[in-house]
């Protein structure tokens, strides 16, 4: 059985992940690529689906674990009735081919270890054909071949490679497993102790490049390097997380395949490393985005592979019996097909922001912006799916709306600020008209909020989002009125959900529930700040730091009763949520509001509170 979600700790290597749980069993893998079938697929099923076992044979969970540095270098340390021992792993930066190293080390005594490898391709469904390749063992199966380079003798036992050696103090045993398309000849393995120094000086060399001045900044630094892993090298995209399938609740359906690349969520992400100086990483991502919706601006998806492809069909895994029994196990995501008005926003607004932060001016980006707008222009008073993506049948979402606007606003501040042209009264005009839309449909005077859609009894935790772009200011009494009503009605244990799913007849039209979403929790604690209650806003904040792993993953959502994390991880949503806080609470303005904008947070609360029902 695979373990909570909390014992995983991730390694990558800029192309694909993996999650390696406390016990050092690695439980999930995806070969070449983030998307590509798992070769390691236990999380989801059990150690039958494949998985990488290499510990003391005594067994248990590691007693200690840290990466090292600012790396994404992982060290487990066990300490057993024979010794300790460390086992260092890491997945060097892509050469020839994708590897996993794994360096076992005698600390103290002398340490039995035992290593199973179980290979099963194609998510579990395949067992390879295992031969030796002297001096290593080579595994075949379709498309995909894998090297064991090892000096540790092994043997075959059920289908798995096992061995069993003792480690003294002082000794280093490597484990290299190498992967690569099995109609190229064998890639030259790597070297495992010049592979973990690269991988350590690429990392250190990376956080270097970090301009985060604020508080917290181990977490922040941390969730940076997380956020960094996310990314796929070779194009620039940026992924939501590195699995898919982990449920938003135990035994539950809402189970999706998040190794793609979110429009709003990269934007989000960007938005986080854009503001703490990374801002090579905007300008590949502008590159991506560029290839991705070349063609016709109006054929813009929601979502893309992390190549920019198109085809995303979701299909269900029925040989795997999910997470804890929570089935279906789904690869692709229909959410693909979606009309979601935001996502044309999230991109317009995150590039505005990638101009403002210096980022050198692109001809072409300018013109995608017009065309976007222009089809937004065309689009924005159509019902959408809205951020969250509901099954059920499309609304006219506020959030959504807001981000239209948001698109509109932008636009003009481009031509006001940058000299750039293009129809500046038409887009004032259109801004003017969504804001005045939204202040008449989308807020209810009777409870003094907004709503989750145009005429709704239910709220949105995205409401929490209107004054961070810049729609109303923070003193606004609406804003207030909306912070304490979503604050009130979507709070669980302290967190929030996104939405509620039953409201208005279950918007989402799904069956169930789910956990606390751990992003909109993030919103909350900015909203209190925004809003003047500035101590309640550092104590959500600090105790959401308490909600990560011991190696500072989040996944998507939290339970508050069970006190566990739900849904996929690491997510970069969650993990922005932390960065973009942290700055925020640290003095930061909003991260998205134009320049001028009423973005500052009163020193005091200036508003008396609106009267609660
Ligand atoms: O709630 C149903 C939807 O859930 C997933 O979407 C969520 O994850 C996305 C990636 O992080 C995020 O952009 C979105 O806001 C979230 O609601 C799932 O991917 C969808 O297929 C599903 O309809």
């Amino acid at each position: 059985m695979a373990a909570v979600i909390e014992d995983y700790a991730l390694l990558g290597d800029l192309q694909t992940a993996a999650l390696v749980g406390r016990d050092g069993s690695i439980d999930w893998l995806c070969l070449p690529r983030f998307d590509s079938p798992a070769c390691f697929a236990a999380l989801l099923h059990n150690e039958e689906a494949g998985r990488w076992l290499l510990a003391p044979a005594s067994g248990g969970p590691a007693a200690h674990r840290r990466y090292r540095g600012d790396s994404l270098i992982l060290e487990s340390r066990w300490r057993t009735a024979e010794g300790e021992v460390r086992v260092v792993d890491c997945m060097p930066l892509r050469g020839e081919a994708a590897d996993v190293v794994r360096m076992v080390e005698g600390l103290s005594g002398h340490v039995t270890m035992r290593m199973e490898l179980r290979l099963r391709l194609d998510y579990g469904h395949l067992a390879p054909w295992v031969r030796r390749d002297e001096p290593d063992l080579a595994a075949v199966a379709g498309p995909d071949a894998l090297w064991l380079h090892t000096p540790v003798e092994t043997h075959g036992e059920d289908l798995t490679t096992v061995a069993e050696f003792t480690v003294r103090a002082g000794q280093r045993i490597p484990f290299v497993l190498t992967h690569s398309p099995s109609h190229l000849p064998r890639p030259q393995p790597v070297d495992a102790e010049k592979a973990l120094a690269d991988t350590e000086a690429f990392w250190t060399s990376w956080m270097s490049r970090c301009r985060y001045e604020g508080r917290w900044p181990q977490a922040v630094r941390r969730s940076l390097v997380l956020l960094k892993a996310l990314t796929y090298a070779p194009t620039g995209g940026v992924l939501a997380a590195a699995t898919t399938s982990l449920p938003e609740k135990i035994g539950g359906v809402r189970n999706w395949d998040y190794r793609y690349c979110w429009l709003r969520d990269a934007a989000f992400t960007l938005q986080a490393l854009l503001g703490t100086g990374y801002v090579e990483e905007a300008a590949a991502w502008r590159e991506w985005l560029l290839r991705a919706v070349a063609g016709d601006p109006g054929k813009l998806q929601i979502m893309y592979a992390v190549d920019g492809a198109r085809r995303l069909p979701e299909h269900s895994l029925d040989w795997l019996s999910g997470y804890e029994n929570s089935a279906p196990v789904r690869i692709g995501n229909a959410a693909a097909d979606q009309f979601q008005l935001d996502v044309w926003g999230a991109a317009l607004d995150t590039l505005h922001l990638a101009r403002d932060t210096g980022l050198t001016p692109h001809d072409t980006a300018w013109d995608l912006q017009r065309r976007l707008l222009d089809h937004l222009e065309s689009r924005w008073q159509e019902p959408d799916s809205g951020l969250w993506e509901v099954r059920g049948r499309p609304r006219h979402f506020v959030h959504s709306k807001v981000m239209a606007w948001v698109a509109a606003d932008r636009a003009v501040d481009t031509v006001r600020r940058h000299g750039l042209t293009g129809p500046v009264d038409r887009w004032r005009a259109l801004r003017d008209r969504i804001h005045t839309e939204v202040c008449a449909k989308g807020y209810d005077t009777e409870r003094n909020t907004f709503t989750q859609f145009y005429g709704s009894r239910g709220l949105d935790a995205a409401l929490l989002l209107l004054p961070r772009v810049g729609f109303l200011p923070w003193h606004d009494s609406r804003i207030h009125g909306t912070v304490d009503a979503v604050a009130r009605e979507l709070c669980e244990d302290g967190l929030l959900l996104r939405y509620r799913p039953g409201s208005d007849g279950g918007v989402d039209a799904l069956p169930g529930t789910e956990g606390a979403f751990l992003a909109c929790t993030f919103w909350l604690a900015d909203a209190l700040h925004g809003i003047g209650r500035r101590a309640e806003a550092h104590a959500l904040f600090e105790h959401l730091l308490t909600l990560r792993n011991d190696v500072g993953l989040l996944s998507e959502q939290y339970d508050p009763q069970a006190r566990r994390q739900l849904g996929n991880t690491p997510q970069a949503f969650s993990l922005v949520g932390l960065v973009n806080t942290a700055r925020f609470l640290s003095g930061a303005p909003t991260k998205t509001a134009r320049p001028g904008a009423d973005q500052r947070p009163p020193t005091e609360l200036t508003h008396p509170r609106p009267n609660r029902r």
